[in-house]
C-alpha cells in the first residue's frame, strides 16, 4: 500500500485528517462510545443516525428543536455521530437532514455567544472548527437533504456536503446571512461559500447577508437541486446511488486534492482564529449586536 501525504491508498478509509489535528483526540467516554455502528439505530440525544448497512449509508437527523442551533452539545455529539460513521466500514455515504418541522439548522447557537466568558467563547469556536474541519474533509459522500430554513451555521453545514436538496418551501431560505447580525463570517466559511457558488457570487451573497429562496439558491449554485417537500429524502437517496457508484479511492482523493488546501489554512491558523473569533465576539459592540438580533427573534412572536 502507498502513503500519499498520510493517506493510505488502498484501504477503504483513506484519510483522517483530524488525527493529528490539536484537541481532536476525544475523552475516555467518547471513546468508549465508538465501535461498529450495525443496523441498529443509534445517536444521541441531539442526533439521530438510521444506519442502513445493506446500503451502506446512514440518515443522520440533528434534532435540537426548536430550531437546531448548534449548540456546544449538539456540536459534540455531531463530531460523535460522524467519527463513529466514518470509523466504521460498512458505511460509504450520509444523509444530512433535520428532525425539527421547518428548520435544517438556525446556525450557530447565538446563546453560546452572547453573555459569557472568553473561555467559554474559546471552547465553543474550536468545536465549530472541529464541527467543519471533519465535515468539510470527511471521506464518505454527505449529501444534504435541507427540509427547513438553512441560515448562516447552518448554510456552512449543507456547503460542506458533496451536494445539496432542497425542499421548495419560499419559507425555507439559505446563505451566510452574518453581518444581517452585525457579525462577520470568518475566512473559512468565506471560503467555502467561494469554493461553492464563486466569487463575485458570494462578495455580494456575504456583504447583503442575502438569505436566498430556493429557485434564487438553485440559480446561484447554492444548492444543486430543488424538488417538492416530500421528494427531498427519495431524491437525497438517489443522488446518493449516483455519487457511490464512483470507485471510493478515485473520488475520496479527487475531494481531497479539491478541499485538502482550504482546509489547511484553517488547519494552520486555529489558535489565531480562536483569539480572533473571542476578541470580537467579546466586544461591547457586538454582543449590543447580537443582543438586539435575538430581541427582534423573540419580539417576532409576540
Ligand atoms: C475581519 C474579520 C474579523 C473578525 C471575525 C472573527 C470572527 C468571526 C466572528 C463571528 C462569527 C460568527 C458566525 C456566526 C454564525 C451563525 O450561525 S450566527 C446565527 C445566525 N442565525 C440566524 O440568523 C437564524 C436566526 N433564526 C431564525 O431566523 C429563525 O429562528 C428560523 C428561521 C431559523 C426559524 O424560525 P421559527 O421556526 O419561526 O422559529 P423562531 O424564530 O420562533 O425561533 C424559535 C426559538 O429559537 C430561538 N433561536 C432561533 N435561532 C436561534 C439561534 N441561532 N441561536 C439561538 N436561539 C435561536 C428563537 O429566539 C426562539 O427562542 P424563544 O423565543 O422561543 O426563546
Amino acid at each position: 500500500m502507498a502513503l500519499v501525504a498520510g493517506m493510505r491508498v488502498g484501504s477503504r478509509v483513506l484519510f483522517r485528517p483530524w488525527a493529528w489535528l490539536p484537541g481532536a483526540a476525544l475523552g475516555r467516554k467518547e471513546s468508549a462510545a465508538r465501535g461498529r455502528v450495525g443496523a441498529r439505530g443509534f445517536g444521541s440525544q441531539r442526533v439521530l443516525v438510521e444506519p442502513d448497512p445493506a446500503a451502506g449509508i446512514a440518515v443522520m437527523k440533528l434534532k435540537s428543536p426548536p430550531v437546531n442551533s448548534l449548540s456546544l452539545e449538539l456540536l459534540t455529539e455531531f463530531v460523535i455521530s460522524l467519527e463513529k460513521l466514518e470509523n466504521d466500514k460498512t458505511f460509504r455515504g450520509i444523509i444530512l437532514t433535520s428532525d425539527c418541522p421547518g428548520v435544517f439548522s438556525a446556525g450557530l447557537d447565538l446563546m453560546e455567544m452572547c453573555g459569557k466568558n472568553p473561555a467559554h467563547y474559546a471552547e465553543y469556536w474550536k468545536a465549530v472548527q472541529e464541527l467543519w474541519l471533519r465535515l468539510y474533509l470527511s471521506n464518505l459522500v454527505l449529501i444534504a437533504a435541507i427540509n427547513g430554513a438553512c441560515p448562516a451555521g447552518g448554510c456552512l453545514i449543507s456547503l460542506t456536503c458533496d451536494y445539496r436538496v432542497l425542499a421548495d418551501n419560499p419559507k425555507y431560505v439559505i446563505g451566510l446571512n452574518e453581518t444581517l447580525l452585525g457579525i462577520v463570517a470568518p475566512f473559512w466559511f468565506k471560503d467555502t461559500l467561494v469554493n461553492t457558488i464563486g466569487h463575485r457570487t458570494s462578495e455580494r451573497a456575504l456583504q447583503l447577508g442575502i438569505l436566498f429562496p430556493p429557485a434564487e439558491a438553485l440559480q446561484v449554485g447554492m444548492v444543486d437541486k430543488v424538488v417538492p417537500e416530500d421528494q427531498v429524502q427519495s431524491t437525497a437517496l438517489s443522488v446518493m446511488a449516483q455519487w457511490l457508484s464512483i470507485p471510493d479511492h478515485a473520488r475520496q482523493l479527487t475531494k481531497n486534492m479539491m478541499r485538502k488546501a482550504t482546509a489547511d489554512r484553517l488547519v494552520k491558523q486555529r489558535d489565531s482564529d480562536i483569539q480572533n473569533f473571542v476578541g470580537f465576539i467579546s466586544r461591547d459592540s457586538i454582543q449590543k449586536s447580537l443582543q438586539v438580533y435575538l430581541g427582534k427573534l423573540r419580539q417576532k412572536k409576540g
